[in-house]
């Protein structure tokens, strides 16, 4: 049997958040064909052009070009990234008003080419986007995800390394909820080298006297905005979060990642994106695992929902 091995992804949106994104993809290898697509015709290009420049020195050579909407046609993924640097002391949900027209635009598009494959969104609000554009494009919920609190998820994981001087691969654990201010670290999930964190802690009280798990939490919520404050936008934490999750999907890994995806009775909460660990495969967001969440934590679940919903009400 001869098998075509001949994966596509497309970005849409080549600001600092979608240029960073496509050069995670490009030096992980990722597919064979990587297109990029702004409203500033230029600025793909010349993103596409010093992207593909690099090729003599890559694992792989991932073909890097501009393109348009026809290209998504036959594109196994498309990443959108529309929007604007995140201003500094807002909030990501202040920016669906920016959003969602060049959101709802672009989705219009991206279907109107025949697309069939998996929306990654990164776009914030990203969990009340992700509902959108899985309402607008009519894709079933396993095509559209959003990026959810995968990337907090690994804030968390950083900062608890930070703390304790441990790598941060050695923590296991979700935040979980909105991809903002109401977002949540799940203690109750959160594992060091297979003990639960407050195990851990008790165990080794003499040496990590200082660590507090309410400081762990208010980092990892703020992580964002101080990198924001300090520079302008996150573009880096974002870069490796969308390249993983198009790895995983592209790769049919089936690695449980907390994107943003449709909750349809689980954790019984209905008609919301939020973000909770999900199987990811090749056809996208899978079956949620539905965690024993202590009481506090599901309380701070439906907060979230409730919160994210009230955003969604009205935009279609
Ligand atoms: N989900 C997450 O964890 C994260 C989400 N973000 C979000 O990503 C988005 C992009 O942020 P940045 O890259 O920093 O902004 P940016 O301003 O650097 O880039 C935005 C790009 O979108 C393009 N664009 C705008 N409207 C378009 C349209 N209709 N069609 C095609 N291209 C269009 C612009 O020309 C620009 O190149 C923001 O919404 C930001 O909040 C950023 C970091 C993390
Ligand atoms: C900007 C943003 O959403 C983040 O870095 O978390």
């Amino acid at each position: 049997m001869v098998t075509m091995n001949r994966n596509k992804v497309v970005i849409v949106g080549t600001g600092q958040v979608g240029a960073t994104a496509a050069f995670a993809i490009v030096t992980h290898g990722l597919c064979n064909e990587l297109v990029l697509i702004d409203h500033v015709a230029a600025k793909a290009a010349g993103e596409s052009h010093d992207l593909d420049d690099g090729s003599e020195f890559q694992d792989r050579h991932v073909k890097v070009r501009m393109g348009d909407y026809a290209d998504c046609s036959d594109a196994d993924i498309v990443v959108i990234t529309v929007g604007r640097k995140p201003p500094a002391n807002s909030t990501r949900l202040a920016e669906l008003g920016f959003t969602v027209g060049l959101v709802g635009d672009v989705v219009d598009h991206v279907m109107a080419s025949g697309f069939d494959g998996v929306i990654v969104m990164v776009s914030n609000p990203v969990d009340v986007m992700a509902w959108y554009a899985w309402k607008r494009s009519g894709l079933p919920r396993t095509q559209v995800l959003g990026t959810g609190t995968a990337l907090d998820t690994s804030r968390l994981k950083t900062i608890i390394g930070e703390e304790t001087g441990l790598d941060p691969r050695n923590v296991g654990g979700f935040v979980m909820g909105e991809h903002g201010d109401s977002q949540f670290a799940a203690w109750s999930t959160v594992s060091l080298g297979g003990k639960p964190f407050a195990k851990f802690l008790a165990d080794n009280r003499s040496r990590f006297a200082s660590v507090s798990t309410e400081e762990i939490e208010r980092k990892t919520r703020m992580r964002g905005n101080e990198i924001v404050a300090a520079k302008g936008g996150t573009n880096f934490g974002i870069a490796s979060t969308v390249a993983g999750i198009v790895q995983t999907i592209l790769w049919d890994e089936r690695r449980i990642v907390p994107v943003s995806t449709l909750l349809d009775g689980e954790y019984g909460e209905h008609d919301v994106f939020l973000g909770v660990p999900t199987e990811l495969r090749a056809n996208g967001a899978n079956e949620i695992v539905e965690l024993e969440l202590t009481d506090e934590e599901h309380a701070k679940l439906h907060h979230s929902a409730e919160l994210v919903r009230s955003y969604c009400e009205g935009l279609l």
